[in-house]
């Protein structure tokens, strides 16, 4: 008899998208610019110089998608809203087409007993806002606050659950300190400002959401859990400076108002004196936590990898996915129960785990067998099962991805979906993964 998994009554089960990487259409309908259009079609950016002006034609399908999702017993469903598609210039004018989008996709997804949540900011800054310095410029708090007061006031109430960001980690250290994400900038000086620019973001529209809004509102950050290379001081100190930089950076000023202080060690001269004001603005109470987990890091001392001094080892004892990364569940385990610990057991959505294995491009007879995806996702279901038993407040899990998709500058070439996506015809078919996933979430848990 396998073991019972059994999960909260209300545990959600969902998956998850991103605006850019799955819409399309970036300028139809009067939408502006974004700053990943820009990046998109600018030469040497993307692998094989794909972009997101088709992607998955959401854009156009979106009701057959909220078929798929309804088709496969989904309860819920994360998606962002595209900022330029609802405010061109990501300031003043809305423009009314882009925020019906969004309603009629929100009214559809209720209309089938899916459960929508929002990403206010999935990286795709208006193009018009990077003009006037981005994530760079201190106005964006206010900028990002004007956004989240025109959706809030929409669709409060149909959407009851908000993330104002998702994973300002990712934006800043891809964007602003390596530059192999959109803006694409590669400056020490920039990383930190951008950084805390986009947590003050976060917290203008926390306090605007608390002063429109009746739901919930969260903040969705990557945690990816480092253990030590050795147990040698230089591997040790090595593995909490990675573990500052990724896992404290963002959730220690949400929930103590300070920054970890390995930042003024990793940056130096770079890491400025930050106000007061700031660190109270930043530190709104929240409703809930969003965790994006898919693999951890074995870290060593490298004196020469700038600015962190940190390299990852790879293991070989486990299996790589597509993209590089280790599939190791018990890192999800160690993630939640290491958040419950630290931050008082918070709220906490799983809002993105999945991975990219090797999958055709097109199905074979209907079907598209992915049996490394069926195992990532079942390991850390029951990874998540272990956290929820050592008492942590797990209430929902979404996989990444619904969709094959855009996986921003690696283009098409890494397909995380649970449905497969053929490119070239637009078809959808589910993989194996997602007829397992369905009869998971049919079963809520027992089937794991
Ligand atoms: O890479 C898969 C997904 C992206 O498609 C999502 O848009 C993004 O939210 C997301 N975050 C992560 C983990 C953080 C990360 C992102 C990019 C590169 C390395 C680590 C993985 N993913």
């Amino acid at each position: 008899m396998s073991k019972q998994y059994r999960f909260p009554e209300n545990f959600l089960w969902g998956s998850a998208t991103a605006a850019y990487q799955i819409e399309g259409s970036p300028l139809a309908d009067g939408a502006g610019p974004s700053i990943w259009q820009r990046f998109a079609h600018t030469p040497g950016r993307m692998l094989n110089d794909d972009n997101g002006d088709v992607a998955c034609d959401h854009y156009n399908r979106w009701r057959d998608d909220v078929g798929l999702m309804k088709q496969l017993g989904m309860q819920g469903y994360r998606f962002s809203v595209s900022w330029s598609r609802v405010m061109p210039e990501g300031r003043g004018r809305v423009n009314p087409k882009g925020l019906d989008f969004y309603e009629r996709l929100v009214d559809t997804l209720l209309e089938n007993g899916i459960q929508p949540t929002a990403t206010l900011f999935h990286w795709d800054l208006p193009a018009a806002l990077d003009d006037r310095g981005g994530w760079l410029n201190p106005d964006i708090a206010d900028w990002f606050g004007e956004y989240s007061e025109v959706m809030y006031k929409r669709l409060d109430g149909r959407i009851k659950r908000w993330a104002t960001l998702n994973e300002p980690w990712v934006v800043t250290d891809g964007g602003y300190l390596h530059g192999a994400l959109a803006p694409g900038h590669r400056n020490r000086f920039e990383a930190p400002i951008a950084s805390h620019n986009l947590l003050r973001a976060h917290g203008k529209s926390v306090q605007v959401y608390r002063a429109v809004g009746k739901h919930e509102v969260g903040l969705v950050v990557n945690i990816e859990p480092k253990y030590p290379a050795s147990q040698s001081p230089e591997d040790l100190a090595a593995t909490r400076r990675a573990e500052a930089y990724m896992n404290r950076q963002y959730l220690d000023p949400v929930f103590f108002g300070t920054y970890p202080e390995e930042l003024r060690e990793i940056f130096g001269e770079a890491w400025p004196e930050w106000p007061q004001a700031d660190m109270d603005l930043i530190r709104q109470p929240l409703d809930f936590i969003g965790v994006n987990y898919y693999t951890r890091n074995v870290a060593r001392h490298d004196e020469a990898n700038w600015p962190l001094k940190v390299s990852p080892v790879r293991q070989t004892q486990h299996t790589y996915t597509e993209t590089g990364w280790e599939v190791f569940p018990q890192g999800l385990t160690d993630t939640l129960t290491w958040v419950k610990e630290r931050y008082g057991n918070p709220k906490v959505f799983i809002t993105e785990n999945g991975a990219a294995f090797f999958d055709p491009p097109k199905a074979e007879r209907g079907r598209v067998r992915d049996p490394l995806r069926v195992s990532y996702l079942r390991q850390h279901l029951r990874a998540v099962h272990k956290a929820i038993e050592a008492g942590c407040d797990i209430q929902g899990y979404y996989v990444w991805s619904l969709l094959d998709n855009l996986e921003w500058s690696l283009g098409y070439s890494k397909r995380f979906g649970i449905v497969h996506v053929d490119f070239e015809t637009q078809t959808r078919t589910p993989k194996d993964s997602a007829r397992y996933y369905a009869s998971v979430v049919a079963s809520h848990g027992e089937a794991l």
